[in-house]
């Protein structure tokens, strides 16, 4: 895989200026999380309200974010934060958002496979990007429910025939398989784990995640039967988790932590922020698939 394989969230852009920009402050921002009451939803509302360049928090679930909104509005950061719950308040909850985050949906338990989460988790995405064509169809979608090989395409199919679909905005979440790749590869390379980068190109399941060690940096030479090793510890890092935790679900502190660092990626890009790149699985023509993760430069 070729490393000019770039995707830039950069050339989201809106022009400076739009939404009360100026050179002495950041835009306002609504971030939207859906499912917010969950194992994942929690943590990341958390460091999302710690994310400076959020001015609006919105936090829906069909139960218990009252609870969530309260405990996290107290934190003495910039965004306001608002709780909604239920089909009925979807709307409100989505309108205006610039950045959509969801993990809505059931985990897995031991045993299970990603696709196995399909037949209700489809259901659940289907829903609620439905919602987000009527009520905030330019914003960026940041889908974490799984199994994101589909949910990405169900969200794409929904968008299209709402007549709101634009590639550059749709993107399954697959930064916890580069967290994980750069984790285990500074363990084995003995290196800074915070100077490493690891791109992770492929999709979000087994085998189809596909970390590129040769293009890690910094350097290490490792042999063979490592980058082996590492390859296939990273594809099954979330049966790892599953299986840790031992039927009471999968990574949810981890993914909070990935799901956070896509979304202040997509916020910089909004903001113009020039640079910013994170993989991730979206529409490509980089393989015969229609969806592939990758990094890759826009051209506009
Ligand atoms: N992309 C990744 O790398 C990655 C990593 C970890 C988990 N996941 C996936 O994220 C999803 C959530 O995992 P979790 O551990 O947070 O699960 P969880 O069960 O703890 O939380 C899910 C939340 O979704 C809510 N929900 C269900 N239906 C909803 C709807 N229609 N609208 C809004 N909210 C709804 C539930 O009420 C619950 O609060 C799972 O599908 C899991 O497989 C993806
Ligand atoms: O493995 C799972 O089911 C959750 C997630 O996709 C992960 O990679 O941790």
């Amino acid at each position: 895989m070729r490393s000019s394989v770039l995707r830039s969230v950069k050339t989201l852009a809106k022009p400076a200026g739009a939404r009360g920009y100026s050179s002495e402050s950041v835009p306002d921002r609504k971030v939207a999380v859906l499912g917010a009451a969950g194992g994942i939803g929690q943590p990341l509302a958390l460091l999302m309200k710690l994310n400076p360049l959020v001015s609006r928090l919105a936090l829906y679930d069909i139960a218990n974010t009252p609870g969530v909104a309260a405990d996290v509005g107290h934190i003495n950061t910039r965004s306001e934060v608002a709780g909604y719950m239920g089909n009925d308040q979807l709307g409100q909850a989505l309108e205006d958002s610039d950045v959509v985050i969801i993990p809505a949906g059931v985990p897995r338990k031991p045993g299970m496979t990603r696709d196995d989460l399909f037949n209700i988790n489809a259901g659940i995405v289907k829903d609620l990007c439905s919602a987000i064509a009527k009520y905030c169809p330019n914003a960026i979608v940041n889908m974490i429910s799984n199994p994101v090989n589909s949910t990405v395409p169900i969200a794409a199919e929904v968008f299209k025939k709402a007549g709101t679909y634009n590639e550059k905005k749709l993107f399954g979440v697959t930064t916890l398989d580069v967290v994980r790749a750069k984790t285990f590869y500074a363990g084995k390379a003995n290196v800074n784990v915070a100077e490493v980068n690891v791109p992770v190109v492929g999709g979000h399941a087994g085998i189809t995640i596909l970390p590129l060690f040769s293009q890690a940096t910094p350097k290490a030479n490792l042999a063979d039967e490592d980058i082996k090793a590492l390859t296939k510890r990273t594809q099954d890092g979330g049966t790892e988790v599953v299986e840790a935790k031992a039927g009471k679900g999968s990574a949810t502190l981890s993914m909070a932590y990935a799901g956070a660092i896509f979304a202040d990626a997509c916020l910089k890009g909004l903001n113009g922020v020039p640079d910013v790149v994170e993989c991730s699985f979206v529409q490509s023509t980089v393989t015969e698939l229609p969806f592939f993760a990758s990094k890759r430069a826009w051209k506009n």
